[in-house]
């Protein structure tokens, strides 16, 4: 088994009350399903450190602001993975899909209407917990 993989993922949730996602390429893992932006933690980096490298990287977007939201290992059949979230509140910039990937910036309501990778499952929960009116 490979060592479990530690991700930086940023729920992102602008003025309008919406939230940035970016579809996954069909040749990665999990390829062709919605995502919340982020990436792998470097060796020596922190988690705030990964996040706003991998934002400034994926979609053009400076983060200003942000704190710890969750955090969930799931095993998937080919990889584990721990994605360790953070809800960014400030940032700036115009998020722009970088990686040649399409994104999104989807009503809190709408999200349900998304396919995310299943260890996605309980950010969504806790996300419409948290901000659906
Ligand atoms: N960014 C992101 N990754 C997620 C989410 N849900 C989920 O299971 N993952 C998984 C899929 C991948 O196995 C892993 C993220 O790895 P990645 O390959 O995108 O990492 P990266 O951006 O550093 O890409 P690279 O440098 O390897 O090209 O986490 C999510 O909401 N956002
Ligand atoms: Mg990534």
């Amino acid at each position: 088994m490979q060592k479990r993989v530690h991700v930086a993922v940023g729920v992102i949730i602008n003025t309008h009350q919406q939230i940035l996602l970016a579809l996954r390429h069909g040749h990665l893992h999990q390829g062709g399903k919605w995502e919340f932006p982020g990436g792998k933690v470097e060796a020596g980096e922190t988690v705030t450190q990964a996040l706003t490298r991998e934002l400034a990287e994926e979609v053009n977007l400076t983060v200003d602001d942000s704190s710890p939201f969750m955090n969930i290992s799931h095993d998937y059949p080919d990889k584990q993975v721990r994605l360790d979230i953070h809800l960014v509140t400030q940032f700036s910039g115009n998020a722009t899909g970088l990686e040649g990937q399409q994104i999104k910036w989807v009503d809190i309501n709408q999200l349900n209407q998304y396919e995310f990778p299943e260890a996605n499952k309980p950010i969504l929960a806790k996300v419409l917990l948290q901000f659906a009116k």
